[in-house]
């Protein structure tokens, strides 16, 4: 695990950036494509805008695939729908093809909607292993992580796939990758902002127990990857390092 603590939001996005270019053109080079996954949440916002528009010329854009870590029980025009952020502040302003954007069918239920987009990433890997090259991941205060819920059924499932998953707390329905299959990616980041996560942070990444029932985010450990965390300093207030 590579914890990169920041003073300033600007340079920590700035080296986020560098990062994902850096294994998109990698991926390119090796592979013709980027299969790169976003998170949805706020943080991530300012990040995707850079991206479409200071970084737009460092990278083949059109040869990255996009998908979403989860995604809410909404439709496709709610506010909330994580695939609108990242369209209005990366996709539709660096104009990817709609075949290179993976959105979670929410006109589905729960179940179905998660049952076809796990179909579509067998199929986009050709039914072999999933292997992302680049996850982003945000964190709630409650160190959730894509919809990885603190007490969800989720975290006791062993399937490299996406899952409905009921959240009693939001009384409704998320759409989510299982930590098996955000674990089987290549590169790891946690984009984490803000004095509000301080707790989370520590009990995650420095908690002797685990107790990934209470701390999902401590699940998330890629089998042949690695995980960066990409701190500010209020988040990462509480840590002893
Ligand atoms: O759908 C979502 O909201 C995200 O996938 C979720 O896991 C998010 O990353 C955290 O809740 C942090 O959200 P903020 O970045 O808004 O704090």
């Amino acid at each position: 695990m590579n914890l990169l603590i920041y003073h300033g939001k600007d340079e920590l996005l700035e080296d986020l950036a560098t990062f994902i270019l850096k294994v998109g053109n990698e991926a390119i080079a090796e592979n013709g494509r980027f299969n790169f996954v976003l998170t949805g949440g706020s943080s991530p916002k300012t990040l995707y805008q850079q991206l479409a528009t200071k970084y737009k010329d460092d990278l083949d854009w059109q040869q990255v695939y996009f998908f979403f870590g989860d995604e809410r029980n909404v439709s496709a025009t709610d506010k909330d729908y994580n695939g609108l952020m990242a369209a209005e502040s990366l996709l539709r302003p660096l104009n990817i093809q709609e075949d290179h954007i993976f959105y979670v069918n929410t006109s589905l239920s729960p179940v179905e909607a998660a049952s076809a987009y796990q179909n579509e990433i067998n199929m986009h890997f050709n039914g072999g292993l999933p292997a992302f090259d680049f996850i982003l991941l945000g964190m709630g205060d409650d160190a959730h992580t894509a919809s990885l819920f603190p007490e969800t059924e989720i975290l006791e499932s062993s399937e490299v796939g996406v899952e409905a998953v009921f959240v009693e707390k939001l009384n409704t329905y998320r759409i989510s990758m299982t930590a098996g299959l955000i674990n089987h990616a290549k590169n790891i980041a946690f984009l984490v902002f803000g004095k509000s996560k301080a707790d989370a942070v520590k009990q995650v990444i420095e908690s002797e127990e685990e107790d990934t029932t209470h701390y999902p985010a401590q699940l998330i450990k890629p089998y042949n990857g690695h995980v960066t965390w990409f701190l500010d300093q209020e988040a990462a207030a509480n840590l002893n390092t």
